[in-house]
């Protein structure tokens, strides 16, 4: 039985995933921290200042943290300390923040991180790759629409969306929304954040040309699709080398 901890388990994705870990006959959840403390599926969740002492006392095979960036930065660094494997779903990293993440994982504990753990996005990310070899010198719009609760923007989704594009288009700066007199497009990247109600994620990109235009689109009605591909990094990771790994690894995807 793979034993899992979580942090941010009182959040949205904290209380999905410990839902769904609860119904999983392989998995335990043995608690988590957050900000506030209180108890979930009967396992204590306590503050996130004691996450040292929660690790060496509950001795999670996994620690999964949905956060917020600063928070994650500190919980993989208790993890590295405490040798648990890591499974990162936090966006809104400066590259700073990467690269101690990056330097508290490698060589000491297995990580996954990913920005976006639905299995369709995983294959969305390579439809966008694949369209933007292809039509390179088309205009190209990337939306991004989330619920009024989300703090970070664009979002971390929208950020991997840009490195694709501009891995296959070469050099193209992003064009955040656009207002008043900003002369004819140029060779940028318009991005475009809405933030409203509850809507669970929404990712379209858009690759325009003359007479056609091609969108590619992603539609998340439920945070599931998120915890599923959390549940399935979590029991692909516990006993792996030390390093930073992908969904393409735990999906078994081409790069
Ligand atoms: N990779 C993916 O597939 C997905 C990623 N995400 C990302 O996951 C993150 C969380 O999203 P979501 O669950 O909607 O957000 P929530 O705000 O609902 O949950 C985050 C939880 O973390 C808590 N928290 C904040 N700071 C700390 C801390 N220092 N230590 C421990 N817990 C802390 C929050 O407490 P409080 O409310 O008191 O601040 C809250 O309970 C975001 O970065 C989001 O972008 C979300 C969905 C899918
Ligand atoms: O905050 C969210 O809700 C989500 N965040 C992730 C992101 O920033 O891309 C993934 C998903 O879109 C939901």
């Amino acid at each position: 039985m793979t034993k899992i901890a979580i942090c941010g388990a009182l959040g949205r994705m904290g209380k999905t995933i410990a839902a769904m870990i609860d119904e999983d006959p392989a998995l335990e959840f043995i608690g988590g921290v957050d900000v506030g403390e209180g108890t979930l599926f009967g396992k204590k969740v306590v503050s996130s200042e004691n996450i040292d002492d929660f690790l060496a006392e509950e001795k999670p095979d996994v620690l999964i943290d949905f956060t917020i960036a600063n928070a994650a930065v500190k919980n993989i660094r208790a993890a590295s300390k405490a040798g648990v494997a890591v499974v990162v779903g936090t966006t809104g990293f400066s590259e700073e923040q990467k690269e101690e993440n990056r330097k508290n994982i490698e060589g000491t504990i297995p990580a996954v991180i990913s920005t976006n753990f639905s299995v369709g996005v995983n294959i969305f990310w390579k439809l966008v790759r694949e369209a933007a070899k292809q039509l390179s010198d088309y205009d190209i719009e990337v939306t991004e629409a989330h619920h009024h609760f989300k703090k970070d923007a664009p979002s971390g989704t929208a950020k991997t969306i840009l490195e694709i594009i501009k891995e296959e288009t070469g050099d193209r700066e992003e064009m955040y929304g656009r207002e008043g007199m900003v002369g004819a497009r140029g060779k940028e990247i318009g991005v475009h954040v809405i933030r409203g109600g509850d809507i669970v994620g929404d990712h379209s990109v858009m690759f325009a040309g003359n007479n056609e235009v091609i969108e590619l689109s992603h539609r998340a009605y439920d945070r599931a699709v998120f915890a599923h591909g959390v549940i399935r990094s979590a029991k692909w990771i516990a006993g792996k080398e030390p390093g930073i790994y992908t969904m393409d690894d735990v999906l078994g995807l081409i790069r």
